[in-house]
């Protein structure tokens, strides 16, 4: 078989918010090793979808599965179990952590030590601290934030908060890495830097990635497929390449860039 593994599907999802149908019948998939871009304008649905797809809410109607199993059911923390993993449009850091500590919280402690040896710091605690504290460092160097690791999440740039966010999530050892606006905020070097990155992660860690971003450059160097929406609508799903010549996309970008 020559076909793609199909990592996520997604598939007739609706979102209803009592008379707002936030997602209208959305459906698409992310292979195995694919950075996939969910474009549109604001308030089209984009940060829904996410949320539906990491748990944090449930459908209207429609399906979703990882690697063929469905999520249906799953709890928010079930779903990061199985693999999935996210970063926040609205960067969501413990601020008062420090960004070594921000990225533990990733790991999985509850299967290291039980509640007894955490309460009475006995057994196996200091050893699995002591390596889940390796373990978030090494990421850190890997993110190339190593040099922060002992400052209060607060004090850093908006860039390397973003950062954060995405060692964190990386710390859950997902397959599918979800992204809400990561450049926002960014300078273009950054962006630069951070379109590296995502790069490097997807190689180095196995990973897909499904992305949703405003800055269309950035999705253009990352992404060959996307999906646009429009009011909790496919207004087009396909080739980049032709997103970008797309008569309706294109206007409804104009519409955002003059109302913003
Ligand atoms: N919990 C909720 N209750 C009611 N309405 C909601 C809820 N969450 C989102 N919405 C509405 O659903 C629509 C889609 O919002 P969403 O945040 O998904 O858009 P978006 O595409 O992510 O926009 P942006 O680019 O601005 O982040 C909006 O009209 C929003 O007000």
């Amino acid at each position: 078989m020559t076909a793609n593994n199909v990592i996520l599907q997604v598939e007739d999802i609706v979102m209803q918010f009592g008379g707002l149908r936030a997602i209208d019948n959305v459906s698409f998939h992310v292979d195995e090793a694919e950075i996939f871009g969910l474009i549109g304008p604001n308030g089209a649905g984009k940060t829904t979808l996410f949320n539906v797809i990491t748990a944090n809410y449930k459908p209207t109607s429609g399906s979703v599965t990882l690697a063929g199993k469905s999520i249906k059911g799953l709890k928010p923390n079930q779903v990061v179990n199985a693999g999935i993993a996210r970063t926040f449009q609205n960067i969501r850091l413990f601020n008062s952590m420090t960004v070594l500590e921000n990225v533990m919280v990733g790991l999985d402690h509850a299967s290291r030590y039980s509640l007894l040896e955490a309460a009475l710091h006995i057994g196996r605690y200091f050893p699995a601290e002591r390596a889940a504290r390796a373990k978030a460092m090494e990421l850190l160097e890997y993110i190339g934030i190593a040099e922060h690791a002992n400052l209060q999440a607060t004090n850093l740039s908006y860039g390397n908060q973003r950062k954060v966010e995405i060692a964190r999530a990386l710390a859950t050892g997902p397959q599918l890495l979800l992204l809400d606006e990561p450049a926002a905020g960014m300078n273009p070097k950054e962006t630069e830097d951070l379109a590296g990155l995502i790069f490097r992660m997807r190689k180095d860690y196995q990973l897909s990635v499904l992305l949703i971003e405003h800055d269309m450059p950035f999705v253009n160097a990352l992404c060959e497929r996307v999906m646009v929406l429009e009011y909790g609508k496919p207004l087009f799903s396909g080739l980049m390449s032709e997103a970008i010549q797309h008569p309706e996309v294109i206007s409804a970008y104009l519409g955002e860039v003059r109302y913003a």
